[in-house]
């Protein structure tokens, strides 16, 4: 979080808010919600059919099956992701890893030409509210205000639930900002 924080200051400043036009001089705020996606992909399992009989890493597919694809477990795959339960965005640092369908290990949006068309109003929506969010306050959760300590179970659904609520207390960090009319 130090690091965001630190990051934001650096390249916003405190008197005006974080913009669409800041997320590409953000590398770190970049890198935490690939990582976010990574762990906790919003749609976990995605659907195809298949059109026609195949092969798939050695599976025989007939026409007309429902495949599903468990971007949930790409993930966390440990013959692709070094050390996959933790949470760390500097292992984005330095690559070109990208969220748009062409790294198979990372697909919170899909692939392919039903991959989600509203991709880039998706990431913008999340780079501004994320930055924002961390810009503006410091976030006290867990117990006795350590992060590490926040429960992230997940619960069953089509999108992934946190099992229980998150339960974190905001405290402004900013004078109130301006915003531009
Ligand atoms: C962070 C935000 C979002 C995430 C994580 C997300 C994720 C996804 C995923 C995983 C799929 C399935 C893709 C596949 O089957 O390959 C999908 C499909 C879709 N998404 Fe999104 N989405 C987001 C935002 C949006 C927004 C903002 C819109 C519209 C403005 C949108 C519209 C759609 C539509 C229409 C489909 C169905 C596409 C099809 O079946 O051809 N999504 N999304």
């Amino acid at each position: 979080m130090k690091k965001a924080v630190e990051e934001i200051d650096q390249v916003v400043g405190k008197n005006r808010l974080v913009q669409e036009s800041d997320i590409q001089n953000l590398p770190y705020l970049r890198s935490i919600v690939k990582e976010s996606f990574r762990l906790h992909p919003t749609a976990p399992l995605i659907l195809r059919l298949s059109t026609r009989d195949s092969t798939v890493g050695g599976y025989d597919i007939p026409a007309n099956t429902v495949v599903f694809v468990n971007v949930w477990s790409l993930g966390r795959d440990p013959a692709h992701w070094e050390r996959p339960l933790e949470f760390r965005p500097e292992r984005f640092a330095g690559t070109d890893m990208d969220v748009r369908g062409q790294d198979f290990g990372l697909l919170p949006f899909g692939g392919g030409r039903r991959m989600c068309p509203g991709i880039s109003l998706g990431l913008h929506n999340v780079h501004t509210t994320l930055g924002a969010m961390i810009q503006c306050f410091e976030w006290k959760a867990g117990k006795n205000g350590d992060l590490a300590t926040v429960d992230m179970e997940e619960g069953v659904g089509v999108t992934l639930p946190r099992a229980n609520p998150l339960v974190c207390v905001p405290v402004a960090r900013l004078e109130p900002i301006p915003l531009p009319v």
